[in-house]
This record gives structure tokens, sequence and C-alpha cells, in this order.
């Protein structure tokens, strides 16, 4: 359904002009001039947000909701839709969700002040307050807790940089990095931006590259580094950028645009985001998109979050924690230093287990102060999000007590940092902060202030005050049904309440006699069954009560409001704590992590070594736990750039599903967690720095792409012989399937020759071309291991066991045997296989090649003089004549070439 009514045709419409429009119609209609073309404008009427003309045939469509019509205007009837105020939510968020953005169009003043300034006729005022995004939203419903929601910018300059800057507004993140040639797509796929501006010129290129991504093309005039570097110094208040870090043209360009669109969609009122921060390029780990996808980092290959490495080891207690492990995962670090503080932290929860279990029993009542902090700045938060924030505050208060006598040794300088930012006693705003807050709020406060009752009793004598005349007032209206009943004689009488008619006495129909007509009874309306009344002493005590009621919540909005503002005051300190307690829930999960399954504290250092002993596959190993199918095979890996301790190359061979694709993976995502400061599935690893890991495993189609899936792998394959340096870690499962056996041979030996002569990094290459196992004697840092598999009373029984040299046969038929192809069918296979292998095999063949050489290919031939005639012919321009004679001149110059 959301198909038909897709979002990307949406910025090509056209709404009617005013002329004779009703003053609201009018209203609307400039409104919605005013609002972007491509986002929805919800009308706020009352207690409904409404939309017209095309906005409402698309909402109504994408929602299944009724589309009515509303009057008419320049004749024709206006289309029109609408969803209550009180659950809008759920609607923005299937809109949302659809690819819509929506404009809030609310009311700035409510009808009686606008009765006031204008009389009867008078339109509310209304204005755009908000411009709700795939990328901009703070919303705890609309968001995912665990994951981040990231906006990003792509910005190019006239000289051919690049950068990208990000922000997560419910977050408060606001970063920038400049791109190295060719890691655009990469730094992309680790950024998963919820959506993505890009200038008008690439917004087709940037749906191709982040298909699941809303595209939000923008002016190029958006991507000025001059008036962006203005934007930014007026935002954060500074003279210069460099106080913030060292910022190419293209960065600076990619976060003015981005700040401006969140001024625009908060209208004017963006996030307070935190000062913009470099990432220096290189300071994270690349990760190829093809192998973050056939890795299952973060998700699966089916997009889902279960089965993924991060699943499998996530056992952080916050949403800020988990939010951060992901993070980490998704672009592990290249810095020594910052790899080994975050392995220190884990390290050092480990061994002290009680205080651990003290932390994490503290973290489970933190919550998510980050994204409360971010609501309150932006004046959407309420009394919960308050309570919670301060919650979080004195937990990480009482948290960093648990440390106060560390047992044996000092906790390492990340855990250190991050109790400094959580101790209260140092820091006296925040502290009576907390105080206040606990004071002032009920214990279990609601999300929104509008209804009131989050003041605690005790807090405001005032306050107290109102509430009590409010609520005697309402006991005497209790005791009243008593009175007018025993002066009625009507014992069935009930005084009620409604929006109507306020306070009310009801009676039934048949003993209305009573009243009617009767002091001090005056009759208001006559039902089918019932008859109501009010009296001159309900209407006063109801005055008392709506007065002392409207005084009880104005007073409660202002003690709200002296609150979020020391909360704004804070913001930084605030902040900070909650970025320490996301470290310390990280922290604590590794430990957690690595106590549970037996993970190991790696070497990360700035060799060019990749030593792995008994490494395990962190999923597959749990998977084969759970469904209790025995135990995973512990295998060990050793590669070295420099060639000398290892091979660079190992190719591993072994039979259809003896392992080898999950030794490849399990290798690849060691360095991953090693690199992201968590500990590793293994008993020991030493890994010498990873600045960029390409994997080519498992063969899908691309056909969103228009790519076959031999056509996806050559893409991919590519892009490693192109790119993959000295510090690379490249993984290749059975490239070359895909096309005849002959070409697949020959490309996958050529792919082997160029990594190991020209890329020169470290490589593990799978494959069933046992012919290419003969590579290891002609290349001096190429080595060959195997997965075992042995024949036992005619059975294939695989091993998982991975030996030195190659594999002797591919036992290709036996597995098919074991899938359950017929009998008649496996026994004509080997048959065949047999016929097969004692022909002359094409290895001798491959034996007596020349080495390998990396010199450019021979240069085109000179062209011919035919070609050199025909380049210089105007075809169009000849006449029939002209032309036969050049067929002549043609022919000529082909006889004298022969
Ligand atoms: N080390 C191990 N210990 C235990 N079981 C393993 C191990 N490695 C792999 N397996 C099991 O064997 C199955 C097949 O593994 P894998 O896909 O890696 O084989 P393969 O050799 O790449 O197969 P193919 O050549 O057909 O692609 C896995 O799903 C897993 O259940």
């Amino acid at each position: 359904m959301t198909e038909a009514v897709a979002p990307a045709d949406i910025a090509n419409r056209a709404f009617p002009t005013p002329e004779g429009a009703t003053p609201m119609m009018a209203q609307f209609l400039e409104l919605r001039a005013e609002a972007p073309l491509d986002a929805l404008l919800f009308y706020r009427m009352g207690d409904f947000y409404e939309l017209f003309f095309d906005d409402a045939v698309r909402a109504a469509e994408a929602l299944d909701i009724a589309l009515t019509k509303r009057g008419e205007h320049q004749g024709e009837p206006v289309p029109m839709c609408g969803v209550p105020v009180h659950n809008a939510q759920s609607y923005l968020s299937r809109l949302i969700k659809a690819g819509f953005k929506v404009a809030v169009g609310e009311q700035m003043e409510d009808p009686a002040e606008a009765k006031k300034r204008g009389g009867s006729k008078a339109v509310v005022r209304r204005a755009v307050t908000r411009i709700v995004t795939p990328g901009t939203l703070t919303e705890d419903d609309l968001l995912d807790a665990r994951a981040a929601n990231r906006i990003v910018a792509l910005a190019r300059t006239a000289s051919g940089e690049a950068a990208l800057a990000w922000a997560d507004v419910s977050a408060g993140d606001f970063a920038s990095m400049a791109l190295g040639p060719g890691a655009l797509e990469a730094e992309l796929a680790a950024l998963n931006p919820a959506e993505l501006l890009v200038r008008d010129e690439d917004a087709r290129e940037a749906a191709e590259l982040c298909p699941a991504s809303a595209i939000t093309p923008r002016a190029k005039a958006k991507f000025d580094a001059a008036s962006g570097e203005r934007r930014l110094l007026e935002r954060f208040e500074a003279h210069a950028l460099d106080a913030f870090g060292d910022f190419t043209k293209a960065e600076i360009a990619a976060l003015g645009c981005l700040l401006d669109y969140l001024e625009l969609s908060q209208a004017g009122a963006p996030a307070r985001l935190a000062p913009p921060r470099s990432t220096p390029a290189g300071a994270c780990m690349v990760i190829d998109p093809a192998a973050r996808a056939s890795l299952e980092i973060e998700r699966t290959m089916s997009g889902e979050r279960k089965g993924s490495l991060l699943d499998a080891v996530d056992r952080t207690l916050t949403a800020p924690g988990a939010r951060l492990l992901a993070d980490r995962l998704a672009r592990p670090s290249t810095d020594l230093a910052e790899i080994a503080a975050r392995l220190d932290a884990a390290d050092y929860l480990l061994e002290n287990r009680d205080i651990r279990e003290t932390v994490r029993a503290r973290l489970k009542a933190a919550g998510d102060p980050a994204r409360a902090l971010s609501r309150l700045l932006l004046d959407r938060g309420g009394p919960r999000d308050l309570a919670g924030l301060t919650r979080a505050l004195a937990e990480g208060d009482a948290l960093a007590e648990a440390f106060k006598s560390p047992p044996l040794n000092p906790p390492p300088a990340a855990i250190a940092d991050a109790l400094d930012a959580l101790r209260l006693s140092k820091r006296d705003g925040l502290a009576d902060l907390v105080r206040d807050v606990g004071a002032a709020l009920v214990e279990e406060p609601p999300v929104f202030t509008r209804d009131g009752g989050f003041v605690a009793e005790g807090w405001s004598g005032d306050l107290d005050e109102a509430r009590r005349l409010r609520d005697e007032s309402r006991r005497v209206i209790a005791g009243l049904q008593k009175t007018y009943a025993e002066q009625t004689g009507v014992s069935a009488l009930k005084i009620k309440h409604n929006h109507v008619l306020g306070y009310y006495i009801e009676v039934s129909a048949k003993n209305a006699d009573a009243l009617m007509g009767v002091e001090p009874f005056i009759h208001r309306q006559t039902m089918a069954n019932a008859v109501r009344f009010s009296t001159a002493e309900l209407g006063e005590l109801e005055a008392k009560i709506a007065s002392a009621g409207e005084r009880a919540l104005a007073m409660e909005l202002e003690v709200f409001a002296g609150l979020r503002a020391r909360v704004e005051e804070e913001a930084e300190t605030i902040r900070a704590a909650g970025e320490a307690l996301a470290a310390l829930d990280v922290a604590a999960a590794a430990a957690a992590w690595a106590e549970e399954t037996g993970a190991s504290r790696p070497v990360v250092d700035d060799s060019r070594n990749f030593e792995i002993e008994a490494g395990r596959h962190p999923v597959v190993e749990r998977a084969l736990e759970r469904a209790g199918d025995g135990r995973f095979t512990p295998n060990d890996c050793a590669l070295d750039g420099a060639g000398e301790a290892a091979p660079r190359l190992t190719l591993v061979t072994g039979p259809n599903m003896a392992g080898k694709s999950t030794f490849l993976r399990q290798n690849a995502l060691i360095a991953v967690m090693a690199q992201a400061g968590l500990f590793v599935p293994a008993k020991a690893a030493r890994i010498g720095l990873v600045d960029r890991l390409f994997s080519r495993v498992g063969a899908a189609d691309d056909l969103a792409r228009g790519r076959s899936t031999f056509m996806a792998e050559m893409i991919e394959t590519a892009a490693i012989l192109n790119q993959a340096g000295p510090r690379a870690l490249v993984i290749l499962d059975e490239i070359g399937r895909g096309t005849a056996t002959f070409d697949g041979l020959s490309i996958a030996w050529a792919a082997v020759e160029h990594l190991h002569e020209v890329n020169a990094c470290r490589a593990l290459f799978a494959t069933h071309y046992h012919e290419l196992t003969r590579l290891a004697d002609e290349l001096d840092a190429a080595g060959n291991v195997s997965l075992r598999a042995r024949e036992w009373k005619s059975e294939l029984i695989f091993l998982h066991e991975v030996a030195a040299g190659p594999a002797d046969r591919s036992y290709g038929v036996e597995v098919a045997k074991r899938a359950g192809l017929p009998a008649a069918a496996v026994a004509r296979a080997s048959e065949i296989l047999e016929r097969l292998e004692a022909d002359d095999a094409p290895a001798a063949k491959l034996a007596e090649l020349p080495l390998f050489s990396a010199a450019p290919p021979p240069a085109a031939p000179k062209p011919s003089a035919v070609e050199d005639r025909l380049k210089t012919v105007d075809a169009d321009g000849l006449s029939p004549r002209e032309a036969l004679d050049l067929v002549y001149a043609l022919k000529g110059l082909v006889e004298d070439d022969g």
C-alpha cells in the first residue's frame, strides 16, 4: 500500500492558490507554502491534526484512514483527513516508516486569545513548529532504543574533496570526517544513516548507495563552506572553528548544511548538539560494505539484529550502552592507545567481579539519560524525562561510590575518568538538581506536563493550598449529592460532570417532577431517560474548582520550567555523565561476555602479524550450543604481512561443509572485536593493526542494482585487488565459482597472485580449485591449510579441524550423498568423477605458466590507416557518391596494409 503513495515523487506537486479562500483555508495555504513541499502538513485544529488537498490523499492512503471532504475551494471539494492529537504519535511513526516527512503546524494561541485579538471571525494563529523527518526524531516510541538514529550530510567541493558530517539529534552527537578515495561507501555503511542530505545532483547516486535511508536532496548553495562556517561559529559561539578541531573545507560544508537543515526542521531551535568533532581519516578500521554485510556484524544478511555478531556479544544493560557497543563494532578503532584503554577497562571489571556486579546492578536502573536530555533541551521533554535523567545521575553517583575502596588495584584510566564524570560530590549544581527533582516530583511522574499531577505534595505551599481548595470543593460537591437527595426524596439522584455542562444533577425522567420548578434547581437538559439540572451553588463550586485547578496547573508548569532551565545550565556535565555510564556499561558487558564464554584479551600492536590460537566463531558456536549440536572445534590461524613468521596468504581447502567459511569469518570477526576493544573468542590472539577489512564471502545476487551473482562477485573482487594495502586483512571465499570452470580457476589464480605480489596484505583464500594449492610452492609467502574430514564405514565425518597442507580431495559427491541425492544419481556422479580425474588435470599445464608479474599489460596497438581515415569522416555530411568513393579508398588502404 505504501508503494502506491511512495513519497519519492512528493516534491513535484502543487497546491491551489489562495484566491477566494475562507480565512482559515487562506491561513492553511500560507502555512503550506512555507512548509517544505516534500513534507505532509499536520494542521492543528483543536483536538485534531487535519490534512488537506494532496497531503490528505497521500496520508489517508498510507495510514488507511477515511478521506473526507471539507467545504469547497475554487469550486472544488477540499479533500481532508485527520488524526487525533492524543495519539498522533503512532500515526506519525507510521508515516515516517513509510518514508514521509511531516511538518507540524501548531496553534500558537487559544481561541479566546484569537477572539480578543480579532473578534469572533479571527483565525487562531498557527505556525510550523517542527518538521519530523526520519533523521531528526527524538521520541522514544519512534526510535529503536538500542540503535543510533543518525542524520548524515555528504558534501563535495569543487576541488574534489568529500566529507561526511553526522548528528544523532536524539543523543546530541555532532561529528564529521574527511573522506579518502574509495571510503564513501564503507563509511556510509558504517554510519547507517536514517536520513542522508545530499546535493540535488547526487540524489540518485545516494539512493543507490543507501537504499535503506531517506534521501533528502538540498540545493547546492546549502553546502557552501563559507556560510557553513559562519553558521557553525554563531551556533557554538566561537571565534574560530580551530577551537573544535582541524576541519577540511568539505567537512565544514557538510557540518554547515546539516546544521542548517536541523534549524529548519526544528523551526529555528535545533537540538543542543555537542560542539562538532572531526574524526581524522584512518581513525577507524574501514570495513568494506560487502564485508560488513557478509560478516553480519550489526545485522544479518536478512537485516535482523538477531543472529549478528552484535547480538551474540551484547551484554549491555542500558540503551546508551547498547548504542555505544554497536558503534564500536561498526567502526573498530585503529588507535592502539584507545584500544588498549578499552581492553584495560574490560579486564579490570573481569578481574573484580564484585565491583562489576555492583556496577551492573546500578546500571539496570539508569535508563536512557542521553535521549531524555535531548528531549528536555528541545522542550519536548516531560516530567518523566526529568525524573529519568536525575535517577541516572543518582545511580551514577552511587555506582562511583562502589569504587571508593578498590580491592587490590586502582581502576585504569578509562574507568577512573568515567567515575570522575559521575561523582556528584564534585558538582554542586548537579547534586542540587538531583536532590530537588527527587523532592519535587511524584514517585511515578507522567510523560507529559499537560495534565499536571507531577509535582509532589510538600514541594510548594501555594500549590498544596490550591490543590486543597480544589479537592475540598470536590468533597463539598460529593456531600451536596446527599443533601439534594434528601431534600427531593429522590435517592437515585446523582451529581455528574461533563465538558459541556460542567457539574450537573441527573435524575431519571420519572423522578424529574420532584425537581422541576423547585428551588434551587434549574432545568438544563431533557434526555430520553434522564433529566439534568444545575444549581447556583454547584456553579460556584465548579468555578472554584476550575480556578484552583488552573492555578495549580500553572504552578506545576512553573516548577517544571524552573527545573528544566537548571538542566539546560548543566547540559554539558549531564551529557558527560551519560557518556560515562554508557562507557562503563560497555566495559562491564565486555567483561561479563568474556567470563561467560571464556574469551581472552587480545594483544593489538603495530606489527603485521595475525596469530590466533584456538579461535572460535562467536555466532556459530552459540548456535551449535543452543541446538545441542555438539561443540565448536577451535582452530589456530597464523599470518604475517611481512611473510616471515607465517605465510602472508593462506589457501584454505577442504570438503564442502567442512567449515572453511566459518574459519575465514571467525578470523575476520576476531580482528573486528579486538579493535573494537573487546575480548576475543580464542585462547590467545595477537593482531597487528588492521586498517581495512575486505571480504568476499558467499554469493548473493544484487538484482536491485542489476547485477548477477557473478558480476557482483567480480565487482567486489575488483574493489579488493584495487584497494587493499599492506595493513589490510582480506578474506576471500571461493571466488570464480559462478562461471565456467576454467574461467573461474584462471580468475582465482590471478587473484591469489595479485594479492600476494601487489597488495601484499594478509589474506585467507578458501577455494575448491585444488589446482590452486600448488601456488604455495611457487609464491614465497603463501601457504596451505585444509579442513579435515575422515571417511568412516563409507560415511564422511567432518572434524572441522584446520591442519597444515592442502586437502587431498574434495568429497563433493559424498556431501551430495549426505544431502539425500538419490542413490542412482550418486553412483552415476562417482563414475563421472572417476573418468574426469583420470584425464590429464589442468594443473599440470598451469605449472608451466611463467611467474606472475604486475607489470602493466602491453600498450594498445597503434590505430591502422583505415581507422585513422575513418576518424576524419563526417558521416552525416557525405553524399551517396562520396560515400562510395570512401569505400573504394578504404578498400585501397586495406590492400596496401595487406
Ligand atoms: N569449527 C567448527 N566446529 C564445529 N562445527 C563447525 C565448525 N566450523 C563449521 N562448523 C559447522 O559446519 C557447517 C558448515 O560450515 P561452513 O559453511 O563453514 O563450511 P564450508 O566448508 O565453507 O562449506 P562449503 O564449501 O559448502 O561452502 C557450519 O554451519 C557449522 O555448523
